[in-house]
């Protein structure tokens, strides 16, 4: 067999929020989780990574390059998802391109990894789930190991905890499992996107200049010194997966909405009742907060719900689309941009809810009225620059292989990025 051949698979995954969220290991190395979670997975159109993973004989080493630049694969979570997916590879076949690779070649092969998030990495926006997802589903299917997704899903947590949920679309599940090798502790998909296709999600990208504990280290302190942690683990949430995955089923948006906002909420509180306490949300968090509590309480039942990870960015969750508009109007009344700013740049992703709202361009921004909920002038007032943009985006699929050698972000001929 020729030495010279490089073959390579791109892959595409989505990140995902969670509604009940997972905070708190039991197991550091294994990454197993004390509670299960659920989280939404959000449309890869908007937030995605791809990954194209590479093998060639004439590779020396495992190498990977995110986002244009060299990284290093030393780290126990690389090594664990490397080394898992690894022991299960298989035999392939390239006809075509006359390259036949045995089950047993792969432990010698080395691979190289380039990776693209088309949205900020570290920025509080999950690129470890999508990231880790995405490795995982490529490197899987470049090495044709046979297990299903959910097998696939235990090998992606050990990379990061959330990349689990990210395996799949829709609305999703990570049980926690029992087992102490993590055997059981892995992802079901629980509708697809198609079931609550209503749903609009708007997320303020809210400006901030401290750099906030990794939720590595965050959930680790909770773990350590949080007696609500333990309550929450043990008492509440088991029973609010049942509920949310009640209300998913049912498209019971009144219930969906009080869960995800209490779920957020308490895992944040779960934060204060750190030592030292660790606070992720800021000023604008909070104000995005009172907005939509108040909006919801006038209109008597939940349009909106709200949640927020280890950031101050928000996820808001709208129940349509004429409530979505409803939504970007106050956030854009309360938070528009700084004079200077494109309003193009700072509402982006599904741009038409804008439309729909009828705002073109800033005077229209600058026209738009105090909410009706809104009863004097402090409650009145704007914060122009404290969020530095909008994505309009919604539920989206699980992860989908490109099959158009022109995507790939590694050159078949060097073996390098392009
Ligand atoms: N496309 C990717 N492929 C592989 N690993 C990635 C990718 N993107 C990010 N990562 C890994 O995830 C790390 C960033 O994770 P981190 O948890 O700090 O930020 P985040 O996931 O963007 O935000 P948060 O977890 O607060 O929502 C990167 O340093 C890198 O190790
Ligand atoms: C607040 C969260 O986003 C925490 C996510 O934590 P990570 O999955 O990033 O942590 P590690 O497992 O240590 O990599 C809640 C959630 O996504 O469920």
């Amino acid at each position: 067999m020729a030495e010279n051949w490089v073959l390579t698979t791109t892959a595409q995954t989505p990140t995902n929020i969670a509604v009940i969220k997972y905070w708190g290991k039991r197991d550091e190395t294994l990454i197993l989780p004390v509670n299960s979670s659920i989280s939404v997975t959000l449309d890869p159109t908007h937030l995605c990574t791809t990954t194209t993973v590479a093998v060639s004989p004439a590779f020396q080493q495992d190498r990977m390059w995110l986002n244009g630049k060299e990284i290093s694969l030393s780290g126990g979570r690389y090594q664990n998802c490397l080394r898992e997916i690894r022991s299960r590879a298989g035999d392939v076949q390239d006809k075509q391109k006359g390259i036949k690779i045995e089950k047993k070649d792969w432990e010698k092969l080395h691979v190289h990894i380039a990776s693209y998030n088309n949205f900020p990495t570290a920025a509080g926006l999950a690129s470890s789930a999508a990231g880790f997802a995405c490795l995982v589903f490529a490197l899987a299917k470049l090495m044709n190991v046979k297990e299903d997704l959910s097998k696939l899903s235990a090998i992606a947590r050990q990379g990061s905890g959330s990349a689990c949920r990210s395996l799949f679309g829709g609305f999703v599940k990570w049980i926690m499992g029992k087992e102490e090798d993590g055997s059981d502790s892995h992802a079901v998909q629980l509708v697809d996107e198609k079931h609550w296709n209503d749903l609009v999600i708007i997320i303020a990208v809210v400006s901030s200049r401290q750099k906030e504990t990794s939720s590595t280290t965050g959930m680790r302190e909770s773990v350590e010194t949080s007696l609500l942690l333990k309550h929450r683990a043990e008492e509440i949430v088991p029973k609010r997966i049942v509920q949310m995955e009640e209300a998913i089923k049912n498209w019971d948006f009144a219930s969906f909405a009080q869960l995800t906002c209490a779920d957020s909420n308490q895992f944040h509180a779960v934060c204060l009742d750190t030592s030292p306490p660790i606070f992720y949300m800021n000023d604008t968090s909070h104000r995005i907060i009172s907005c939509v509590e108040k909006w919801n309480r006038t209109e008597g039942s939940p349009q909106v719900a709200y949640t927020f990870d280890a950031g101050p960015n928000a996820v808001l969750i709208a129940r349509d689309r004429k409530t979505a508009m409803q939504l970007l109007q106050r956030l854009l009344f309360h938070f528009p941009p700084n004079p200077d700013t494109d309003l193009n740049s700072y509402v982006i992703g599904d741009k038409s809810i804008l439309k729909e709202a009828g705002i073109e361009r800033m005077k229209d921004v600058q026209a738009l009225l105090p909410p009706p909920e809104v009863k004097d002038n402090v409650q009145a007032q704007k914060y122009p620059g404290d969020v530095s943009y909008f994505i309009c985006t919604k539920p989206g699929k699980g992860p989908v292989l490109l099959s158009d050698e022109s995507l790939a972000l590694i050159d078949p001929k060097t073996g390098l990025p392009k």
